[in-house]
């Protein structure tokens, strides 16, 4: 069992890191040659490391740093956000909260990082040859139009809440809330909520979205969970819980929403279910959704759905989809893991217009809130069909055979039977025709090994894998070229600046 340490001053020590893990931190020695993983410093560098794991029994220990002895000449002067600055934290004698791990180095070096640690993972667990790894040159690139010191990028971000009804963030691995005033890697139209000056008892957890990367003049939405227990004056799922539910919109009404009107006008709430449960979301003030638009398209995303986080994300991946997947008018493309349906749409407009008898594109989504934004998305547009279900669960009902095992993997796996509107031509919906390009897009722990076979199985020309985990994604990659699959191409983006994440995006042909 590992245990913190309440008493810093008991549990420093001065290290090297020499290499860096993924997961956002570097890997350092203790003299007797036990492993300590060490947040907020680079490889190279001498630094005091507060132990904050250490247990006499455990594989390795981590820490954060607490001084440095030697620095990297890629730190930086100033980290951008107090509440995650090690430095200053232990200044203050406390943690730095997460969600901007990689802010005390300058941003081409944290670009570099994430290179050096996608590049270890394809060879470690992927099994890529150095050769094969110098021609694939994976390298992450700054999006164009990027911040120049990686802030003002989050479109969605989410805040706990303590006790006192005070917004605030955890420490890496902590139980422990931080009160923040801000949080300046969000868009500007989010900034300017203020949400630190409202009194938020009875809420867990506060999600934030601003549509359209901030840019337009629809206003931003706010999501509160509110909190399961009984204390404060909570919400329970009884009769007495909705009693406690509307004296919570009560209380937000008088505390939230006058609040707003100052600092953000026209901004809309809704309540989610307690958090932990499954439920209706109820409308305080505005709307319970936005519409996403980039060039000609736009998608609906109501509250808890899923949209790219980078302002420049949608765009940006769109463009690059497209392009690596290559998709011809006339052929059939299957999105997988496809949200609200971001990919759907371009895919859609590559294979053929409304009304075309054998360009198709058919949408898999697990979440029922997202796949019912895309289902309203695409309306009645019969080329385009948006199927409700796990990945591995629509594969194997609508390809009987592809799928060996049937295992539940993911959010997906929960969701009953498929729902689908409306059919995109009779040989795809019924299965007998066969997916000419595969677009996936899978959460962090990656497509896994049903579904790769599946995939495989289906056919296709082309495969295209977007991924936002490189260790989940190096796993998968191993499972095609086990298969036969070749990587075309490679490219990586830094759609998380300030954070050790990172996007890939990687072309397979066989
Ligand atoms: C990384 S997002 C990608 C969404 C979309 N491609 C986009 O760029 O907006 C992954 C999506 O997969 C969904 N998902 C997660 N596990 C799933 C599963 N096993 N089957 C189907 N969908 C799943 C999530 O709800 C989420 O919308």
């Amino acid at each position: 069992m590992n245990h913190s340490h309440d008493r810093p001053e008991e549990s420093k020590v001065v290290l090297q890191p020499h290499d860096w893990a993924h997961g956002g931190h570097t890997v350092a020695r203790t003299p007797e040659g036990r492993v300590v993983f060490v947040r907020h410093a680079d490889v190279g560098e001498t630094v005091r490391v507060r132990l904050t794991e250490s247990d006499e029994n455990a594989k390795l220990w981590r820490g954060d740093v607490v001084e440095v002895l030697e620095a990297s000449p890629d730190r930086r002067d100033r980290h951008p956000w107090e509440p995650a600055d090690a430095l200053r934290a232990a200044a203050l004698g406390r943690r730095p909260v997460g969600g901007a791990e990689f802010g005390h180095l300058g941003l081409e070096r944290q670009r570099e990082i994430k290179t050096g640690v996608l590049r270890d993972l394809l060879g470690g667990i992927g099994k890529f040859g150095p050769q094969e790894l110098d021609q694939l040159a994976p390298r992450v690139e700054a999006l164009p139009g990027e911040d120049p010191d990686g802030l003002g990028w989050r479109t969605r971000a989410h805040f706990a809440v303590d006790d006192d009804g005070a917004v605030g963030m955890h420490p890496h691995r902590s139980e422990d809330l931080v009160p923040v005033e801000g949080f300046p890697l969000m868009v500007p139209v989010l900034e300017r909520l203020e949400l630190h000056r409202v009194n938020l008892t009875g809420v867990a957890r506060v999600d934030l979205a601003a549509p359209d990367g901030g840019r337009t003049q629809q206003p931003p939405q706010l999501i509160l969970t509110p909190r399961s227990d009984s204390a404060r004056g909570t919400v329970t799922s009884s009769a007495h819980g909705a009693e406690a539910r509307d004296a919570l919109i009560a209380r937000l009404e008088r505390d939230l929403l006058p609040h707003l009107d100052r600092v953000g006008p026209g901004t809309s709430v809704v309540l989610g279910p307690p958090e932990g449960r499954a439920g209706e979301h109820t409308v305080v003030a505005g709307q319970g959704h936005v519409v996403e638009h980039v060039d000609h398209h736009a998608w609906r995303v109501s509250a808890g759905g899923f949209w790219q986080i980078h302002r420049l994300a949608p765009g940006h991946l769109l463009e690059a989809v497209l392009r690596a997947a290559q998709p011809r008018e006339g052929q059939f493309a299957l999105d997988l893991y496809s949200g609200a349906g971001l990919f759907t749409a371009a895919l859609a407009e590559a294979v053929g217009a409304r009304g075309t008898t054998t360009g198709a594109v058919v949408g898999v989504e697990g979440s029922p809130v997202t796949s019912a934004d895309a289902v309203l998305t695409f309306g009645d547009d019969d080329h385009v069909e948006v199927v409700r279900g796990g990945v591995e669960q629509v594969l194997a009902r609508r390809w009987p055979g592809t799928v060996r095992s049937r295992g539940r993997r993911g959010s997906g796996g929960r969701h009953g039977r498929a729902r689908t509107r409306p059919a995109a031509g009779s040989a795809v919906a019924d299965g007998s025709r066969r997916p000419d390009v595969v677009v996936l897009d899978p959460p962090r722990v990656g497509a896994g090994k049903a579904v790769v076979d599946a995939i495989h199985a289906l056919g296709p020309e082309r495969v295209v894998y977007v991924s936002c985990d490189p260790a989940t994604l190096a796993r998968d990659l191993a499972r095609f070229r086990h298969h036969g699959w070749a990587v075309e191409s490679m490219r990586a983006f830094d759609l998380y600046p300030n954070t050790h994440h990172l996007e890939s995006l990687v072309t397979l042909t066989r």
